[in-house]
């Protein structure tokens, strides 16, 4: 059996069905081209059936993005399929992922199915994808808790119909390593056909476990992991790719097995993810957090100095975490930058260029040091944002601990610039009033995060509202080394999202909300 593992990244379609994810079409784009230099084997690029907004988005990705397999997720329903397959006909290598429930729970209260009709959608489902397309991926969703002989039967039918990957989701991470590990020892035993298409594992991870139950998968024999980067994913988010793909490197001796990702951009994607989705990685996340490759404690630092390798599993570098970017600050051109951004994996237009230098200066007068993280801020601020209405142009702030808080903000709508003046129970409040009252909205906090981009004192703030009215529910993000004026960017950031979904066809819009 072949030592290679497929990763089929998701985050494109399981990851922005995370709460707030949902991405518009430029930074899907903007996604897939990365995944693409990441190096992924397959990028599920979306459900083309789910919106007006998701097949066009999934269309222009599949005619610009070469080199990995383009998946398209489907229902077993002929509609859906016909429709994935519109949309995804442009990729260079095309792929239909189809799929539908096998435990008896989803079968009698959501399908409303017996297993004879399930076994029927799957055969005519996957018949119709086959003769479309010659990649076909069918997934029995909640494989992990479905009857085993039942699931067999399934594999058995999409196999006979032409499936060329057959992936065992564990839909809701119910799974234990070593009952996942059986599962899919138990397919290649009762199912030997399968050895002509390969076997994948998608692994949720409800109970923690969807990393493990991956690699116990790919013990078993399965060859294609499903992940997101950063674990994002519905509800506790999916197995993270990053993690799964320095497992594979890291304990190559072990595991005797080896993925094609091109491990150095492991953290620039993940960065981006974060700043396209607005959802920020947990410090003590493995292989991408903040505090993933430091150390602090003295018996630590004292053994890393004598030897990193006593504390160090795997080197911040090989995953791409620069330890020493600090090369740039306000004396450097815009060669210097242009190589660094480069570097970073953006490829960006010469007017886009010059935007980023304008601001890069700006922050500069601002901060001695500009760190890749900074500059990553700054591409998000200034780059990757949706088309916006409003922007921030002017804010000024009282507080103190005699005063009541008070904010003077002026934002630019369009041509117009207006200003209002307010109040809060603190800083943060004050502004975020007197934002409300300038742009007459009023939509419900969830919530308010701040982090530091950076170390030191002078790091820029990095600020995330999670915003909900009228059932649709956006993140927003901004920068900025002053906190309270990252608080502004973010607030307006949402809104700005807020209105750009509130004017997509209904379809299309966000809802995917708690
Ligand atoms: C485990 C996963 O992550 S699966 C992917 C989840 N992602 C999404 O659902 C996002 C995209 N979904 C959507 O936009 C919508 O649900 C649509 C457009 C696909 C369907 O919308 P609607 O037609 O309004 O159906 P609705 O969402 O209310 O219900 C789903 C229907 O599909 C049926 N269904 C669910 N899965 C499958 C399947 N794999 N094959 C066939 N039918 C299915 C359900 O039984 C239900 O049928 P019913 O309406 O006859 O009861
Ligand atoms: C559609 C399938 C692969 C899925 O997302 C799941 O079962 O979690």
């Amino acid at each position: 059996m072949s030592d290679y593992v497929k990763i089929f990244d998701t985050t494109l379609r399981d990851g922005e069905q995370s709460p707030g994810a949902s991405m518009n079409r430029e930074e899907k784009l903007r996604l897939a081209h990365r995944l693409a230099q990441l190096k992924v084997d397959i990028i599920e690029v979306g459900f083309p059936a789910a919106s007006p907004g998701d097949f066009e988005a999934v269309k222009s990705i599949c005619q610009e993005v070469k080199g990995p397999v383009l998946a398209g997720l489907a229902r077993t329903v002929p509609s859906d399929i016909k429709t994935c397959w519109e949309a995804i006909k442009y990729a260079e290598n095309p792929r239909i992922h189809t799929f539908i429930a096998t435990s008896d729970i989803h079968l009698q209260y959501k399908l409303k199915a017996t297993r004879e009709e399930v076994l029927e959608k799957v055969k005519k489902g996957v018949g119709l994808a086959v003769s479309l397309c010659d990649d076909v991926q069918f997934s029995l969703e909640d494989a992990s808790r479905s009857d085993p002989e039942f699931m067999c039967q399934v594999i058995r039918t999409a196999l006979a119909e032409g499936a060329t990957t057959i992936n065992i989701p564990d839909t809701v991470g119910y799974a234990l390593p070593d009952e996942f590990q059986n599962l899919i020892t138990l397919i290649k035993r009762e199912v030997p056909e399968i050895e002509k298409a390969t076997i994948s594992v998608h692994c949720h991870d409800d109970l923690g476990m969807a990393v493990a139950n991956s690699l116990a998968g790919v013990k078993a024999g399965a060859r294609q992991v499903e992940g997101c980067i950063n674990g994002i994913g519905e509800r506790a988010g999916n197995a993270s790719v990053e993690e799964v793909v320095m497992a594979i490197a890291t304990r190559h001796e072990s595991l005797g097995l080896k993925t094609g990702i091109n491990k150095s951009k492991l953290f620039p994607t993940s960065r981006l993810v974060t700043m396209i989705t607005g959802i920020s990685v947990q410090p003590n996340k493995a292989i991408v957090g903040a505090n993933a490759f430091a150390h602090e404690s003295g018996i630590h630092v004292d053994g890393v100095l004598k030897q990193p390798l006593t504390y160090e599993i795997m080197t911040p570098e090989e995953v791409g975490i620069s330890t020493n970017n600090l090369v740039l600050g306000k004396h450097s051109g815009r060669a210097g930058l242009r190589k660094r951004v480069q570097e970073m994996g953006y490829d960006l237009k010469e007017k886009d260029l010059d935007r980023l230098f304008e601001a890069f200066k700006v922050l500069a007068d601002k901060k001695k040091e500009i760190w890749n993280e900074d500059l990553e801020a700054l591409i998000a601020d200034e780059i990757l944002r949706m088309p916006h209405r409003w922007e921030l142009e002017y804010l000024n702030i009282v507080s103190g601990t005699v005063t009541v808080p008070t904010a003077t903000v002026i934002i630019r709508d369009g041509d117009q610039k207006i200003q209002e003046f307010g109040s809060g129970s603190g800083p943060v409040d004050a502004v975020c009033n007197t934002i409300k009252k300038l742009v007459n909205k009023n939509p419900y906090l969830e919530k308010f995060t701040i982090a530091s981009v950076t170390g030191g004192l002078d790091a820029q703030g990095e600020v995330t509202v999670r915003l909900k009215e009228n059932n649709i529910t956006v993140l927003g993000r901004g920068n900025d080394p002053d906190i309270l004026v990252a608080s502004a960017k973010a607030y307006i950031n949402g809104l700005n999202r807020l209105e750009y979904w509130a004017n997509q066809p209904k379809t299309a819009l966000p809802t995917n909300g708690d």
